[in-house]
């Protein structure tokens, strides 16, 4: 009797915990969309339509118009079928699709006064703890002032004094893959981390299950699941994240939990070890250091600390996962086409000749190894008015250009850093580190394409996955040094980095 009365209790507990969060979800509802009517109404109020795009499904509008997968193909259809500007709307969240650099020029850079701000994610921001970073924050004063300090650190002047870690990643990544050279997404991985961690931190990581990138992984894995538009309803209802977590429906408060832990633990614990090393005496130099040490004369220190921390916290997040990217795309691209492979060493052998492994010195004096960088870099870049036959690797599109300019707004390359005033201020850095990578690993190894069980040569696929940033999907390969002298020189890079 008593078990079923409580059994009872339990349902009836249960059925009024239910109807409640089911009455709380349609107050919320009905708020918010009061609240995006009157914004609508505020920004909009003469009502002037919005650019063309799919037609709107009732409620739900262009829900599953938005590309789950191969977006740059789906997107371009949908320029061609609607023009360079597509507008899609979902639930309250407006997306325009810019389709051409004319066009993204003559709006992000022409009015970057008007388009430089951010969407706020109710759940990246507040739930999941990226308030602090200046790529997650609103156009301001806020944002301006991170900003400003980070970009002092990166700028081009400034870039160069960051060249020795890139130079000894390279070396370290070159000994790695010939241990190693199956699990080269791995070194990759390692290799972005280690000249990220090691220019802001001076913090040297280990190949292997190192913690700070462990868990800089899981934040940055819960923010390309939030990034989905659609992912999180309280993206679409932000007041739903005033909802406990208790409440039937509300699962994306714990998953939001132990995202947002990772997120404070990859801003704080490589932070708290330098200022630690500082007053020790044993930091090395580095973004930290020298924004730390200049602190002392001045007098908001608590707020510039922050900054500082926060600075420093974004750098892993905002560049990590893309260097990988354009590396392992370098890689696939060196399969895809033997031909530009042969052509750089050809240019490498001729002008350093085989005695050492190339270094920044070099970068004048071979044109052809910087073009294979910037085409690396193009390759997600498909319009065919600024880049001709744009799915073909043809570093050529570079040679005979100045190399000064480069990354200036009217130069088309520089799309792949983004736009106006939100332009990527890690960009020299990131191809500083993408040149060195590729002219070391041109000067050491053989790539050729994987064999299949029966030893037959397996022809590489260009395929991408989808998401915020694309990765080549996986593909077989062998990378062995070139000959003896190759395996010399990468051994001896330990002894010259030491
Ligand atoms: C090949 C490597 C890289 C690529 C392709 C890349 C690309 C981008 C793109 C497309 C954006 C968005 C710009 C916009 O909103 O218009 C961005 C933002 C950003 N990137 Fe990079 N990036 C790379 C490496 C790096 C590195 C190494 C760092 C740090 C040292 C970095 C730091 C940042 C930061 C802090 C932002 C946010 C800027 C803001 O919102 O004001 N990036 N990057």
């Amino acid at each position: 009797m008593n078990t079923l009365l409580s059994a009872t209790q339990g349902f009836v507990g249960r059925q009024t915990r239910v109807s409640l969060g089911m009455y709380v979800f349609l107050v919320l509802l009905l708020c918010n969309l009061l609240w995006k009517w009157w914004i609508r109404r505020r920004d909009n109020p003469k009502g002037f339509p919005f650019p063309p795009g799919p037609k709107r499904l009732p409620v739900v509008g262009n829900m599953f118009d938005f590309a789950r997968e191969n977006e740059s193909a789906a997107y371009l259809g949908m320029a061609q079928k609607y023009g360079d500007l597509v507008f899609l709307s979902a639930l309250g969240v407006n997306v325009l699709i810019v389709n051409d650099f004319q066009t993204a020029n003559e709006l992000f850079e022409k009015r970057s006064a008007n388009y430089s701000d951010r969407h706020e994610s109710p759940m990246i921001n507040d739930l999941m703890g990226w308030h602090w970073s200046f790529g997650h924050m609103r156009y301001g004063e806020r944002w301006k002032n991170h900003r400003k300090m980070f970009h002092r650190q990166f700028q081009q002047s400034v870039a160069p004094i960051h060249r020795p870690v890139q130079l000894r990643s390279a070396h370290e990544l070159l000994r790695l893959i010939q241990e190693e050279p199956q699990d080269l997404i791995n070194h990759l991985r390692h290799n972005a981390a280690s000249v990220i961690m090691g220019v802001v931190y001076g913090i040297d990581v280990s190949p292997k299950d190192d913690r700070y990138i462990s868990v800089a992984e899981i934040a940055l894995d819960g923010m390309a699941r939030a990034a989905n538009p659609g992912a999180f309803m309280v993206d679409i209802i932000p007041s739903l994240k005033y909802v406990p977590s208790w409440m039937p429906g509300a699962g994306f408060q714990s998953k939001a939990r132990f995202w947002r832990n990772a997120v404070m633990e990859m801003r704080d614990a490589p932070f708290k070890k330098v200022l630690k090393s500082l007053s020790s005496g044993t930091a090395k130099q580095c973004f930290v250091t020298n924004l730390v040490t200049d602190l002392e004369h001045k007098e908001n220190k608590d707020e510039e600390m922050e900054q500082i921390r926060n600075c420093a916290g974004l750098a892993y997040a905002a560049g990590a996962e893309s260097s990988v990217s354009s590396l392992s795309s370098f890689f696939l691209a060196m399969l895809l086409y033997p031909d530009v492979l042969r052509k750089a060493r050809e240019e490498l052998d001729r002008v350093i000749g085989r005695g050492r492994l190339p270094d920044f010195t070099d970068r004048d004096t071979l044109p052809y190894i910087t073009a294979i960088a910037k085409e690396t870099l193009r390759t997600i870049l498909h319009d065919p008015g600024n880049f001709p036959d744009p799915m073909r690797f043809n570093p050529e599109r570079f040679m005979n250009k100045p190399d000064g300019q480069q990354f200036s707004p009217n130069d088309p390359l520089s799309t792949a850093f983004g736009y106006g005033r939100r332009i990527c201020p890690g960009r020299f850095v990131a191809e500083g580190q993408l040149w060195i990578t590729v002219a070391s690993i041109l000067a050491a190894f053989d790539i050729n394409p994987g064999r299949d069980r029966n030893g037959n040569t397996v022809k590489p696929e260009a395929k991408f996955s989808s998401g915020m940033i694309c990765h080549p999907l996986p593909f077989g390969y062998s990378i062995t040094p070139r000959d003896e002298i190759a395996k010399k020189l990468i051994e001896q890079t330990l002894l010259i980095d030491a």
